[in-house]
């Protein structure tokens, strides 16, 4: 398990996370209005149907065309990561895969809808962080990762 790539754990692994982002996407299109919100917890989760035509907090509005290319470079770079400094380091495989799975998932979205479905709408601290979906928390989480191996391969070569 150490040794390789583990390429058919991470194929299934980017597969079912994309499924998951697009069945939740559809659950949320065919069951609410936009701008329609349901709690979850009070004051700290809800469910609010949501379109975001741009990136992160609605930056760059509209620019599908630039979406798309950033999307495909992002992907080209993370695969090619993968396979120049993933090899026996799953820790790194999980967060590149989470990075695919998440960038793959909106690129679904913008390719075919035009526009990103957002709906976890979370308070933290009270304040009313942007309404996300299943692919930015893969970003997300596989940024934190990759930062934290990066930090941490740092620390190891130092020692
Ligand atoms: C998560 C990256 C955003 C995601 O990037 C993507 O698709 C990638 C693959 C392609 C983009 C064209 C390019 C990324 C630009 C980088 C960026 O933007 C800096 C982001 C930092 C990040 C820390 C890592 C913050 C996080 C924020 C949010 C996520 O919170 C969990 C709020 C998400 C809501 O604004 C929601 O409306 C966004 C909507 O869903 C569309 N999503 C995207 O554009």
């Amino acid at each position: 398990m150490r040794k390789g790539y583990n390429i058919p754990i991470w194929s299934t692994f980017i597969v079912l996370l994309i499924v998951f982002d697009q069945l939740t996407k559809f659950m949320i299109v065919k069951s609410l209005e936009v701008g329609e919100s349901v709690k979850v917890i009070s004051n700290v989760i809800y469910i609010t149907s949501h379109r975001n035509q741009g990136a992160a907090w609605g930056i760059l509005q509209g620019k599908m065309w630039l979406f798309y290319i950033v999307t495909v470079v992002v992907l080209v770079i993370l695969f090619m990561f993968f396979k120049n400094e993933g090899y026996g380091q799953p820790v790194m495989q999980l967060g590149l895969s989470l990075l695919i799975a998440g960038s793959i998932g909106n690129f679904i979205d913008r390719l075919f809808r035009g526009e990103v479905v957002d709906f976890i709408d979370t308070y933290i601290f009270g304040y009313n962080f942007p309404i996300f979906n299943v692919a930015d928390a893969a970003l997300t989480i596989g940024v934190i990762v990759l930062i934290i191996v990066i930090l941490f391969e740092g620390k190891e070569e130092k020692a």
